[in-house]
């Protein structure tokens, strides 16, 4: 036997106690685990009994013990990966954390030392000794933060894999190799490699066994003002604004529960994609929405083509709908006339348009003051009546008032005068080009009024698009609401109409999960908001977005070199207007997710377009160097390689196409039926994270827009193993 061998062997048995050990002490915490769910559900049980001791503060008491119960039970329940998956060896030197003791109950490894576990929620034993300490908490940020320079008082550190409750692997670090005994095993060859070269499944997974040091700093920034985080593709963005919330939830429960968070995604197929990972964080208490859901009533998930998007976006936009939203609705009538005890009494257009700019005078909002508008003009009828009549004869205001409000002439009328307008309503007038035209005088150039007149002609109120949908907010905040309707307060224990008990425990855990995670459709006074890709964020949606967290503080996701939006001055003041200024900024320069080999190509296109851009350092290589394709025809070059990389990879393939070819090649390829595919558009892969990727003719998608060459900046960064490019000109590739 070989010298070589003897230590291999030797290794494996090292591991293999290593791993015994680990396992052991995981048993113990899903044995504490266990215990815990069915304490959590007496204690549900036990809110139900109070119940029948009757008295209003009993069913209260019994609200709020059910409620925490089951909020508990839920998190004890959620679904995640690796419930414990880190372990911090520290030195003797080693102080307790400000959150009290974190010393798991286990034999030290390093003597006068303590070990902490750390895992996704916090468990304590039945002595109340710490068996597993929250990823969120001060006790574990010395596993997110310790380097070799920086030790923290860590000796070793040890990210724990496993498959449901078995440990199947562990990866050491050792920080302070002076300070450990000679005993102590170092093993395996890095925990972040180990979960990089994992296959990419539908969802996003969670990252918080393998955080680095500079994503942490970003993660556990203060919860005040604005968080600014920077980075190119792949760097951790989207995974450090979702591990955020759920930190900031952590460490303030109740301000960020009771106010809500909001995360803002730029599409459906993103929010799609990233929706497990705070359930898996055992977070539930956070809303998530596309850019074209924030407006209750609409959903929009196509956009305009881009150089119609820019003209929606502009800030310009805000003037143009503040004067529709003031204008006259198409087939106004030019004047009232009512015939009154004989006597003809009248408005004519100018007395009309003066009510109508003196009702709308100090930015009232048109649907909320119909009932004064009515009132005025029934007042200019009445006052005319004083010329008209004797004293005598002279009905009194009430009488008069009433009695023609109550008339079809003038309920017509007004219906028409001052109709309720909903907002699509007067988007609609903008298919008008001869209004659309009066509204953009002055404020946009000739050749943005034809983009936008040709864009609205085809504008259809039942099917909007994604960047209509801030067009529309900012509408609905121009007309507000008809007042006084006593909206009835929502009531989580409602079942149906009047039944307003639960009568199930069934129903009650579920009425507890409602109220964790719901919030009215309209809900506006989000505490904290993070904007993911934030690049891309028109000033209209900025203003859209602002209008949910007025006293929000926020964090902003995004990298500057992956926008569509072609003046990035406008877009950063709309942003400063929204968030405001008190901003701390992070900068993330390592991309976790493409192979070097894939991220070059992308690199070589942006660095053509913008030479000075500075970009994330690629930390993994695929040994697989990615393929361009020139071919006379796309199709069954398309088909070909799409087929290929299915075989090559296991988990996810998107095909990557321009907005106006992407149902094509979806069309190409639903013979596959194959659910690992997924067809978009270079806007729709934004945030998006493939195993393979095909890009179907790049030069297509640099040409889409003024920012084109951005766009496929995007499509070529989405893989993390395979990248095939079919095109049937090869001159979109910059020489190496
Ligand atoms: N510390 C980490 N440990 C393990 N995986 C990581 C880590 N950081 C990032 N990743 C992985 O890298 C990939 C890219 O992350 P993410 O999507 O958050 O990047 P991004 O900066 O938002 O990218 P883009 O701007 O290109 O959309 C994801 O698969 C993510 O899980």
């Amino acid at each position: 036997m070989s010298t070589e061998r003897i230590t291999a062997a030797g290794r494996d048995e090292t591991a293999a106690a290593e791993l015994a050990a680990e396992q052991q002490y995981i048993d113990r915490v899903y044995r504490r685990l266990a215990v815990l769910r069915v304490s959590a559900a007496e204690s549900e049980k036990a809110g139900f009994n109070i119940a029948k001791v009757g008295t209003f503060g009993a069913l209260v008491e019994r609200d709020a013990m059910v409620y925490h119960a089951a909020r508990r039970r839920l998190a004890l329940d959620a679904e995640y990966e690796g419930l414990v998956f880190g372990r911090l060896d520290m030195g003797p030197n080693a102080r307790p954390p400000d959150d009290g003791p974190a010393s798991a109950p286990v034999e030290p490894a390093v003597p006068g030392g303590e070990v902490r576990y750390i895992g996704r929620l916090g468990l304590r034993d039945e002595r109340y000794e710490p068996l597993v300490v929250d990823w969120r908490a001060p006790a574990a940020a010395p596993f997110y933060r310790a380097t070799p320079t920086d030790r923290m008082d860590v000796v070793r550190r040890r990210t724990i894999r496993s498959s449901g409750e078995k440990v199947v692997g562990v990866e050491d670090d050792l920080l302070d190799p002076e300070a450990a005994p000679a005993e102590m095993a170092v093993i395996g060859d890095g925990a972040l490699l180990a979960a990089l070269t994992r296959a990419t499944g539908v969802g996003m997974r969670d990252i918080v066994a393998t955080i680095q040091r500079e994503q942490d700093d970003a993660i556990r920034s203060p919860a005040s003002g604005v968080t600014v985080v920077r980075g190119g593709p792949g760097t951790g963005k989207t995974a450090v604004a979702l591990h955020r919330a759920a930190y900031l939830l952590y460490n303030d429960r109740n301000r960020f529960e009771s106010g809500g968070v909001l995360v803002v995604g730029p599409s459906d197929v993103f929010v799609g994609y990233v929706a497990r990972v705070l359930p898996s964080l055992g977070e539930d208490a956070v809303t998530l929405r596309s850019l074209g859901q924030l407006l209750p009533g609409y959903t929009a998930d196509r956009h305009d083509p881009p150089e119609l998007a820019v003209a929606k976006g502009s800030v310009r936009m805000a003037r143009v709908l503040a004067r529709a939203a003031r204008d006259n609705a198409p087939e106004t009538p030019g004047r009232i006339r009512i015939l009154f005890k004989g006597q003809l009494l009248q408005l004519d257009g100018r007395a009309l348009s003066d009510a109508r700019r003196d009702i709308l005078n100090n930015g009232a909002k048109r649907n909320a003051v119909r009932p004064k508008a009515a009132g005025l003009v029934l007042d200019t009828l009445w006052r005319q009546t004083e010329e008209l009549f004797s004293k005598a004869a002279r009905p009194k205001r009430e009488e008069f008032a009433q009695e023609i409000a109550e008339r079809p002439e003038f309920r017509e009328f007004m219906s028409k005068w001052w109709p309720r307008l909903r907002p699509v309503d007067v988007l609609g007038w903008f298919r008008d080009g001869n209004r659309l035209r009066r509204y953009c005088e002055g404020i946009y150039s000739n050749q943005q009024i034809g983009v936008l007149t040709r864009g609205f002609a085809r504008f259809d109120p039942a099917d909007p698009r994604v960047e209509d949908i801030a067009l529309l907010d900012e509408l609905n905040e121009l007309l507000g609401e008809p007042p006084a309707r006593n909206r009835p307060k929502r009531d989580p224990y409602q079942v149906a109409d009047g039944v307003h008990e639960l009568s199930t425990r069934f129903e009650r855990e579920a009425a507890a999960r409602r109220l964790a995670t719901e919030r009215p459709a309209d809900y506006r006074e989000y505490a904290h908001i993070v904007v993911d890709e934030a690049q891309d964020v028109s000033p209209m949606q900025w203003r859209m977005v602002a209008r949910r967290g007025e006293y929000a503080s926020w964090t902003v996701v995004g990298d500057p070199a992956q926008a569509a939006w072609p003046d990035p001055a406008e877009a950063n003041r709309a942003m400063t207007e929204a968030v405001g200024k008190r901003r701390r900024d992070f900068e993330l320069t390592t991309n976790y997710r493409n192979a070097a080999e894939i991220f070059e190509v992308a690199a070589r296109v942006i660095r053509r377009a913008e030479p000075g851009i500075s970009l994330p350092t690629a930390v993994r290589r695929a040994g697989v160097p990615p393929k361009h394709e020139t071919v006379p025809e796309l199709r069954p070059a398309v088909e070909a390689a799409v087929r290929e990389v299915l075989a090559e990879v296991e988990g996810t393939v998107g095909v990557i196409a321009t907005s106006v070819t992407r149902d094509e090649v979806a069309g190409w390829l639903t013979g596959l039926a194959e659910p690992r595919l997924q067809v978009v558009t270079g806007l729709d892969a934004k945030g998006m994270e493939y195993d393979g990727v095909v890009v179907v003719e790049p030069g297509a998608l640099a040409a889409e827009g003024a920012n084109g060459v951005r766009t496929l900046y995007v499509a070529l960064s989405r893989a993390t193993q395979r990248l095939t490019t079919v095109a049937t000109n090869g001159n979109w590739l910059p020489a190496a």
